[in-house]
């Protein structure tokens, strides 16, 4: 098992990592957001540009960035754009999808980017990481059910094969028996198939359990809430270290 080791953190290896999302939506809120986040520790922050106002500014945006990369240094951090179709906050084309994610790993101001598996482009945009020496951490989202077993195995292969380093698959339950579900296909994925870090989870407070449980059934991070959840189910990160740690009784 290929472990990702960003600086001093290792995804992979020990504890599920905690990623925490930072949700402001203009360079104020998100400096401000970053001191009171500092405070849970977070092993890794994940930006959620879909959700700054001027997103559609790629000077802005590599502005941003490399501001918020120095502020949180050493801390690793994940550059995401949620599309809308998988339950972000705004709808780009997929051109600008494309341009802004090569461009932000070219800044080289990120150490990981979230390129979504459906995506048109999702090819080029891993090549042009792969080249800029940032890590794919590659995602699908359900908000709406939970796939079968099968179909979730499918989707983080699918992401193996398309060279993600870290495949991710977020699930919405309706039953408490579609977290098992997603519980069960992470443990199969991660025993039988996996040859690097994946990460999964169950939204809502349904699914919160497996939130909680990666290191048991092998999901290497867990995303807890800083000052705002970016979705349904994420547990508080200060508390998410206090579990994690409660749970690993070895
Ligand atoms: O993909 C994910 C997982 C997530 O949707 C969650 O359910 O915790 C939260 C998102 O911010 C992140 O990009």
């Amino acid at each position: 098992m290929k472990v990702i080791s960003i600086r001093n953190i290792h995804i992979g290896e020990g504890l599920p990592k905690i990623i925490v999302p930072l949700m402001g939506k203009n360079l104020e809120q998100l400096l401000s957001e970053i001191n009171t986040i500092k405070q849970a520790g977070p092993d890794i922050v994940e930006w959620r540009a879909d959700v700054l106002d001027e997103v559609e500014n790629l000077e802005e945006v590599l502005e941003v960035i490399s501001t918020i990369h120095e502020a949180l240094y050493p801390t690793p951090l994940l550059f995401t754009f949620r599309s809308h179709r998988e339950g972000g906050n705004k709808k780009i084309t997929d051109t600008y999808y494309k341009q802004l994610l090569c461009e932000v790993v070219q800044s080289r101001a990120v150490d990981l980017i979230d390129v979504e598996l459906f995506d048109p482009n999702v090819n080029e945009i891993v090549e042009v990481a792969k080249s800029n020496n940032v890590y794919v951490v590659m995602s699908n989202h359900d908000f709406e059910k939970t796939p079968a077993k099968e179909e979730i195995i499918f989707r983080l292969k699918r992401m193996q094969e398309l060279g993600a380093d870290i495949p991710k698959i977020a699930v919405m339950p309706k039953l408490p028996t579609d977290v098992l579900t997603l519980l069960d296909a992470t443990y199969t994925m991660n025993s039988l198939y996996a040859d690097r870090p994946i990460i999964t989870m169950s939204m809502a407070s349904t699914g919160a359990i497996s939130r909680i449980a990666g290191q048991v059934f092998g999901s290497a991070a867990t995303f807890g809430a800083g000052i705002e959840a970016s979705a349904p189910g994420q547990i508080p990160a200060v508390k998410l270290r206090k579990i994690l740690e409660v749970l690993n009784t070895d």
